[in-house]
């Protein structure tokens, strides 16, 4: 198991999922496992649903975050979320740690499609597929609105 640098785009990015200092993130970091990424994460009560229970949609952001670094990881490439399908098989109990995985479904320079597993005591919680756009740098661009700080721009895939 590689620990993965837990922060890769500055010390000011301000990502919900893996922000060190985000006030109300999940500050996830991850590791690399053969050909998976690996996160562990307990879920406090700021993140409830129905009672005891993680919201589902927090539950989805956490896949996302996931998937996510699945693309950063795996294929040092970074992708904009396209397509989220999961599916919540069992309640995410606050309090009881998660196990989140995911691993290259299928991948061009273009997208990149992750399979995620999310588990409670060996007990699948979440799966599902999520597809990332890889963009080069001038698409990058124009979807943040102004030009990529200098070490982003490796994550963008080159223009064709
Ligand atoms: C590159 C360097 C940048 C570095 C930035 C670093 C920041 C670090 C900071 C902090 C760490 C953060 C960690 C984040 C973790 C979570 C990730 C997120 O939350 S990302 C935000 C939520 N997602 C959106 O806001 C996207 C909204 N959607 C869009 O902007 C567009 O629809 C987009 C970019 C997804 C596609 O735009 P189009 O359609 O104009 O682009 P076309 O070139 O046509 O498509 C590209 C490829 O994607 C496929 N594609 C597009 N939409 C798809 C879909 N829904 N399902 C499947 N494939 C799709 C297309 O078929 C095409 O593939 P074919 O070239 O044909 O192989």
């Amino acid at each position: 198991m590689t620990d993965l640098d837990p922060n890769p785009f500055g010390p000011d990015q301000p990502c919900f999922g893996c922000s060190p200092d985000h006030p109300i993130g999940f500050h996830l970091r991850f590791a690399r496992e053969g050909d998976e990424v690996v996160t562990r994460f307990t879920p406090g009560p700021q993140y409830q649903g129905p009672p005891g229970i993680m919201h589902g949609g927090l539950v989805t952001t956490l896949a996302d975050e996931v998937a996510a670094w699945a693309v950063i990881g795996l294929l040092d490439r970074f992708g904009f979320t396209a397509s989220i399908q999961v599916r919540l098989h069992r309640p995410m109990r606050i309090g009881v740690e998660v196990e989140g995985r995911g691993s290259i479904l299928r991948h061009s320079s273009r997208t990149a499609t992750i399979a995620v597993r999310l588990s409670q005591g060996g007990v699948d919680a979440l799966t599902g597929e999520l597809t990332f756009a890889i963009l080069d740098q001038a698409a990058a661009e124009r979807l943040l609105g102004g030009p990529l700080p200098e070490a982003w721009r490796r994550f963008s895939r080159a223009s064709t």
